[in-house]
């Protein structure tokens, strides 16, 4: 098919979605809708052009769809895994390629065969095996798609340019494509870099990489009206408030729980461009400023004040903006040297037989933490993440729970109402609540969950069915417990 008239098709099929992209000075290409959307509908939704699981040594996914049980290794290549014959005839069209060239790699190479660089093989392989009519040319599966994504090239520093380079070169030691050159490699993995989306599983875990050309038509934005989620691996793009006609469509490419400039750092780094959002361009203003002390600053000398803090003038320390009671900088610089050295000593993932001295120690962290952070910080909130994860594995279901109520008001004070993680983490406290007999609350919490998700998940997906299930099963057992109560009340 010609690029043009592909071009006609897409144009066609996003008309048909009430969709249009327009060309916008500042950001480029720009997806538009020219109808109103409502909080929970899908505005698009897409397969990958290609894939790859996020295979490391320590976890390996089936390459069809990402599950790590009964996993096999490909025979021929040694570096592929398959949870049994069916995702491996599915995947084989591509495979059988990309197979053969691995076959040619010396042993000890393939261990730097990474996603990112499977992804690339798999680029090139399926652009060859669409143009011999292997696999067919769609609307939205085809490469002249892949070739309109933004790349910023020019703009990428040396430093980048020889990682893509080295990456180049072991892409094509294993193409061995007399045709393309290193250069183009290099651009396509720049095109990586600002386009591929990390594909997560329902509870938003980072499941494999993925590029998704059409998903990739939208912009970002750090008060996003759209999210990303996928189901399997198809990206599915859901509007999370009211989207009102001739509105662009964004959604956030970052964690959007952060100060004004660690948003824009991480946008400039990855994505190379200076975000002005509606939210970027309050910096400097007061909100953004007590936004910023709250995410990432220290919390008040007074116990009992919520208050948060600015640096003082006169360079003493810090200053609480509701009692104005100085915290000196030589205590702030003892606590943060404290943390410091207690988080030297805790392993990042701890192995199954150091779980309990790990849990001790992000105790010790998260103590710590309390003294020198307001309550709102991003960085107690990470630790307490993962002490709920640790104490989630070791079954200690009381502890957990304690963890998961202080989490949740953090997130309903640093992400959107509408935000996923939001409903995920009421979703873990209605689970802890129930298993600990607290039936009454954990049909309130997962209420709230499943609120919260069905705008962002929609309804019909097996992990939304399952909650409204639990929902339904916990509510019953309420109202069993009530009527028991009720029962006992009155024969005394
Ligand atoms: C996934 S692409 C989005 C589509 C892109 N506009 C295009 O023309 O193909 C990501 C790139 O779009 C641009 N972009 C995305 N959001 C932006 C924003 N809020 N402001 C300016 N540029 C933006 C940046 O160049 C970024 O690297």
């Amino acid at each position: 098919m010609e690029a043009s008239s592909l071009m006609a098709d897409l144009q066609r099929f996003l008309r048909d979605r009430c969709l249009s992209v327009s060309n916008l000075p500042q950001k480029g290409r720009s997806l538009f809708t020219t109808r109103d959307f409502h909080p929970g509908e899908v505005i698009l939704n897409q397969e990958p052009y290609i894939c790859a699981p996020n295979n490391t040594s320590l976890e390996s996914r089936c390459d069809g769809c990402f599950k790590t049980n009964n996993l096999k290794k490909c025979s021929g290549c040694q570096v592929v895994w398959y949870c049994g014959s069916s995702c491996q005839k599915l995947e084989w069209k591509l495979h059988r390629h990309e197979c053969k060239a691995l076959c040619r790699l010396e042993k000890e190479k393939r261990n730097y065969v990474t996603p990112t660089i499977r992804l690339m093989v798999k680029l090139y392989l399926k652009r060859n095996v669409q143009n011999e009519k292997v696999l067919p040319i769609t609307t939205t599966d085809n490469y002249s798609l892949v070739e309109a994504l933004v790349s910023h090239m020019s703009e990428i520093d040396e430093k980048q340019l020889l990682l893509y380079a080295q990456m180049a070169n072991l892409v094509n030691l294993i193409l061995q494509f007399p045709s393309i050159d290193l250069r183009d490699i290099a651009e396509n993995f720049s095109k990586f870099s600002c386009n591929a989306h990390s594909i997560c599983d329902s509870e938003l875990r980072p499941q494999g990489i993925g590029l998704f050309p059409l998903v990739s038509i939208i912009n970002h934005s750090c008060s996003p009206n759209a999210i990303l989620v996928f189901e399997e691996k198809v990206a599915v793009v859901r509007a999370i408030e009211n989207i009102p006609k001739d509105s662009e469509v964004t959604i956030s490419y970052i964690e959007t729980a952060g100060s004004t400039l660690t948003r824009q750092k991480s946008l400039k780094e990855q994505y190379l461009f200076h975000c002005q959002c509606a939210r970027c361009n309050n910096v400097g203003k007061p909100h953004d400023i007590e936004e910023s002390a709250l995410l990432e600053g220290y919390r008040c000398a007074n116990e009992n004040c919520t208050g948060f803090l600015l640096r003082d003038p006169d360079e003493k320390g810090f200053v609480c903006q509701k009692c104005m009671l100085l915290r000196s900088k030589e205590e702030v610089k003892k606590l943060a040297s404290d943390v410091k050295t207690v988080s030297e000593k805790a392993p990042a993932s701890p192995s199954a037989e150091n779980k309990e001295a790990a849990i001790a120690l992000y105790k010790t962290i998260e103590k710590l933490q309390v003294k020198l952070y307001h309550s709102f910080s991003i960085t107690l909130m990470r630790t307490r993440e993962k002490l709920l994860k640790m104490l989630m594995d070791v079954e200690s279901w009381k502890e957990a729970l304690n963890y998961c109520r202080l989490i949740v008001p953090v997130y309903q004070t640093v992400y959107p109402a509408t935000h996923p993680l939001i409903g995920l983490q009421f979703y873990t406290q209605g689970k802890l609540e129930w298993l600990l007999g607290k039936t009454e609350e954990a049909v309130s919490s997962l209420i709230k969950a499943f609120e919260i998700l069905r705008i962002s998940h929609g309804t019909s997906t097996a992990f939304m069915k399952e909650l409204s299930a639990k929902l339904e099963e916990a509510r019953a057992e309420a109202s069993y417990k009530l009527f028991e109560l009720k029962d006992a009340f009155d024969d005394n």
